[in-house]
């Protein structure tokens, strides 16, 4: 079985949505299961996060696809922290030639939120893990699926805190895409690792 983590942080939900939908993708490719774990705020003391549950799940997967909202042009304050405590992790590169790919909303069309997956696919390769991206091009016909046009990750818009449908059915593809990868490339990644 291949399995899928996602792992986000929201605070009005619309990032949580978008994460449930990658999930959902991920679980339509047979012999593939997804769980999606959640940045709480609580977790997070002094500025620093601690969840030790979270990060073994982490350790787990074959795959981690990872979301934020784009705040103030970047991931939220809480996705930076959790992104901090993988620090021990990335020491011992345990998430090397793991699959990655990245989620993020904002509530203008163009509120940087291009900046936010730049940031998770640093992240993602300071990790030594391997992006994927969409391999569909601006407003495809079906469902007007990447209706913003990246290809690095998957951009949302929503003015008003309600997920719009061809963002919902994108990020279902992106899941889709991401186990697909990580199906393929298990192999190669216990050979790497
Ligand atoms: C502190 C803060 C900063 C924000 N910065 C941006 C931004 O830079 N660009 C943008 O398009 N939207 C920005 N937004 C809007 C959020 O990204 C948007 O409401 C998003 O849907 C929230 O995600 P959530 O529902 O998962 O919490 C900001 C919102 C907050 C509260």
């Amino acid at each position: 079985m291949t399995q899928i983590a996602v792992i986000y942080h929201s605070v009005t939900d619309t990032t949580r949505g978008l994460g449930e939908a990658v999930a959902e993708g991920a679980r339509s490719v047979q012999g593939t299961s997804a769980i999606i774990l959640a940045v709480k705020g609580n977790d997070i003391l002094e500025g620093r996060y601690s969840n030790s549950h979270v990060l073994s799940q982490l350790e787990q997967a074959d795959a981690i696809v990872f979301g934020s909202p784009t705040f103030m042009g970047t991931v939220s304050a809480q996705f930076k922290a959790f992104a901090d405590a993988t620090s021990e992790c990335w020491e011992k590169q345990g998430w090397a030639n793991k699959i990655a790919a990245g989620f993020t909303i904002g509530s203008n069309f163009s509120g940087d939120q291009l900046h936010t997956i730049q940031y998770l696919q640093v992240f993602a390769n300071q990790h030594g893990m391997l992006w994927v991206g969409l391999d569909i091009p601006c407003n495809s016909v079906e469902e007007r699926r990447n209706r913003l046009g990246a290809q690095s990750g998957l951009i949302a818009h929503s003015p008003d805190g309600v997920l719009n449908e061809a963002d919902c059915v994108t990020a279902r593809y992106l899941g889709q895409r991401v186990a697909l990868t990580a199906q393929a490339f298990k192999g190669v990644r216990q050979k790497l690792s």
